[in-house]
């Protein structure tokens, strides 16, 4: 009986490798007849030459022109047999004509002078069953070089090691040959199919990415073997617009196709029906392997989405995203900008998790972005809160080596998992996917990737190990295959984790799209919630400009307005004027070691006088303040270079009086040692 194995979709499959022909009938008869017809014709062949040289005889027996006829028919026949053999193997060539020239002679001789007549009737009976006997030796040998009973199979997977695996019933879609593994017993496990894809690429003569194996999840020996032979995504494919604009950003966000012509997609936020989390984002990928692109495939989607804002620091100036940009809730050009972002994301996690908890979402979901007039999401006992509702956020660095290094990781470890019950997505891009560039907790922290083209080396990186070894290789593109990926991220099935995707393609074209999009975002798109707002302004200030249309002036009255008139401006929540912790401290009384003045000039005394120490401390707070009405919310020594030369002052000083300035409340540490982000006083004024 034939062995069956049913896969986890209950789908079953015989370990029979089946037969071409299925026309064994069910008897001894039949099965010996199937197996025999393949060799009767040289024998009828030679039955035929016997009666054709008996009915010659009777009709030529005594002509001698027929005899001249005959013989130069025999002849003809032979050259044309050899002649038309010459694209055949030799031997084949010469066993055909060597058989036409004896059938041809005997026939000649039989006709003229009878087929009885001396040896001829003694050759024709030794001779006949001697030359279709070599044509059935021929063919005997032939069918054991390549097996008819499905053996090409058998043939692969011995080549590549897997001699005593059984492949079951291959299931052929167009582009897609699907067909179950079952390994030997105790013998071969998952791992060895893992090890051997390379190999069965190879003698497919196919790209490596074109084989790719599914193990059972209920079986270490047995899976499935997928191979894709031809690669439809050589052909690229072009943005045509957002996938579902005014859609919700908890709708799958498209960003290009697979191999077999289904959609890329990705989620962003959890959801707790389908058991979902939300993730974070990854894009790792070597130079030029498309993640410009895949970023562009991403940012529009999420643009185009009715419940979200959309944060990015680029330290490339926006190069990529210039389009974009005007449609994006906030935007950062690196450096301190950066830095003040990362501190905003910080201050904007427990403020959005404390009103998502108010209003009893465990996460964020769609509704918590509507304006709250449901009893069961109200932050007030019994009655609808109707407080405004508060879209998911966005935060995108890219190439965030630097950043994610200032940060340091245990910081970013921990934002990034608090920032999840926050409504809160982070989206990372880095130039290099490699440790070096990111340590293992912090990649540790990033459950999604969208993985490019790479350094063979780096794909362990990218990629997780299960995934490399169904078949993955991002490294065996480089950046030959611009696009092409593998997404790995909560919400596609597993099985799809080691097919290769590729993300639509920009051309310069899509421009004037793109921002017609961007428009449409700051027009339509969501703004920022009065706790994010308050949350961000309080750290930002004025850096925080939001997503409003050029004529209104972004940070001024309407935003700040709802912030205070808010129920978030309890004393508890986020006040404008200094943060909760600062808030015991008298900006009044005298601070200790406060010996302003006392430092040498750096570039000498001749371009002035030396300010009092009273004057240095109120040029020092202009100063600040200048930065602060400049956006500029992060603030060091080295930005006050200048600053010192013209004013006489030295740079210690300048130390001293930024950490005398943090113990004032005026400003904040920062992750970075020397680095201190200013606290918004301006904005209440
Ligand atoms: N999905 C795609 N389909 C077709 N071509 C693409 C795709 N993505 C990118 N390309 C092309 O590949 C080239 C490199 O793309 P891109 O600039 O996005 O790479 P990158 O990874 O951002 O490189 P770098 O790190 O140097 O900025 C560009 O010419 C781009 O048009």
């Amino acid at each position: 009986m034939a062995r069956k194995w049913t896969d986890q979709d209950g789908r079953t499959y015989p370990l029979t490798i089946p037969t071409t022909d299925p026309g064994t009938g069910g008897t001894v008869r039949a099965y010996l007849l199937h197996r025999a017809k393949p060799h009767l014709p040289p024998w009828l062949a030679v039955g035929a030459t016997g009666v054709v040289g008996a009915l010659g005889n009777w009709r030529w027996g005594d002509s001698a022109a027929a005899g001249v006829g005959l013989t130069l028919a025999s002849v003809t026949l032979t050259g044309v047999t050899w002649w038309a053999g010459k694209s055949t193997t030799q031997q084949r060539r010469l066993h055909s004509a060597i058989t036409v020239a004896a059938a041809s002679a005997w026939v000649t001789a039989a006709c003229l002078a009878g087929p009885t007549t001396g040896p001829l009737d003694d050759l024709f009976l030794m001779g006949g069953p001697v030359v279709a006997l070599s044509w059935n030796v021929r063919m005997v040998l032939r069918h054991n070089d390549t097996d008819p009973q499905g053996g090409g199979d058998k043939g692969l997977l011995e080549k590549v090691g897997l001699a005593r695996a059984q492949i079951g019933q291959a299931k052929v879609q167009p582009n897609r040959v699907t067909a179950p593994l079952a390994l030997e017993p105790g013998e071969q496990t998952n791992d060895d199919v893992s090890k051997a894809l390379a190999r069965i690429a190879s003698a497919l003569d196919l790209p490596v990415s074109a084989v790719r194996y599914h193990p059972s999840p209920d079986s270490s020996r047995r899976g499935e073997l997928v191979i894709v032979p031809e690669d439809m995504l050589a052909e690229l494919a072009e943005w045509e617009g957002p996938s579902n604009l005014g859609g919700s950003i908890a709708e799958p966000l498209v960003i290009g196709r697979y191999d077999d012509g289904s959609l890329l997609v990705i989620w962003l936020p959890g959801d707790p029906e389908a058991k979902r989390n939300s993730t974070h984002v990854l894009i790792a990928g070597g130079t030029g392997s498309g993640k410009g692109e895949t970023a562009l495939n991403l940012m529009t989607e999420i643009l185009s989405r009715r419940d979200v804002l959309l944060w990015v620091s680029d330290p490339k100036a926006f190069q990529d995203f210039a389009p974009l940009r005007p449609g994006m809730d906030w935007s950062a050009e690196g450096g301190a900008d950066t830095e003040v972002m990362v501190e905003a994301v910080k201050a904007v996690i427990p403020a959005r998790t404390r009103w998502l908890g108010a209003h009893g979402y465990r996460q964020w979901i769609p509704a918590a972005a509507d304006t709250q007039n449901d009893p069961a999401h109200s932050c007030q006992a019994g009655r609808a809160c109707g407080c405004t509702g508060m879209p998911f956020l966005v935060a995108w660095f890219e190439e965030a080596a630097n950043t994610l290094r200032n940060l340091g990781d245990d910081a970013f470890t921990g934002i990034a998992q608090e920032a999840r019950s926050a409504g809160v997505s982070l989206i990372v891009s880095l130039q290099r996917p490699s440790y070096d560039q990111m340590s293992t907790s912090t990649r540790a922290s990033l459950p999604s990737v969208i993985a490019l083209g790479c350094d063979p080396r780096d794909e362990g990186f990218s990629l997780p190990e299960a995934v490399i070894d169904a078949g993955a290789h991002p490294g065996a593109w480089g950046n030959r295959r611009p696009g092409y990926c593998y997404v790995v991220s909560p919400g596609i099935s597993e099985d799809r984790y080691p097919s290769p995707g590729r993300t639509f393609a920009f051309p310069a074209r899509a421009v004037p799209l793109m921002e017609q999009l961007a428009a449409w975002a700051l027009r339509q798109g969501a703004t920022a919630d009065p706790v994010t707002a308050g949350a961000v302004t309080a750290v930002a200030g004025r850096a925080y400009t939001g997503r409003a249309p050029a004529s209104t002036p972004a940070t001024d009255g309407p935003r700040l307005t709802a912030v205070q008139g808010d129920d978030m401006n309890d004393g508890q929540g986020y006040g404008l004027l200094v943060d909760p912790e600062d808030a015991g401290i008298d900006p009044e009384v005298e601070l200790p070691g406060d010996q302003e003045g006392d430092d040498a000039p750096i570039f000498g005394q001749e371009t002035g006088r030396k300010p009092s120490p009273k004057e240095a401390r109120e040029l020092f707070a202009l100063a600040l303040e200048e930065f602060e009405r400049a956006g500029q919310m992060v603030v060091g020594p080295k930005d006050f270079m200048d600053w010192c030369d013209r004013n006489n002052l030295g740079r210690s000083w300048v130390s001293k009086r930024l950490k005398d300035a943090a113990l004032e409340g005026r400003l904040e540490p920062t992750n970075t040692t020397g680095r201190w982000r200013i606290v918004p006083a301006l904005a209440a004024a």
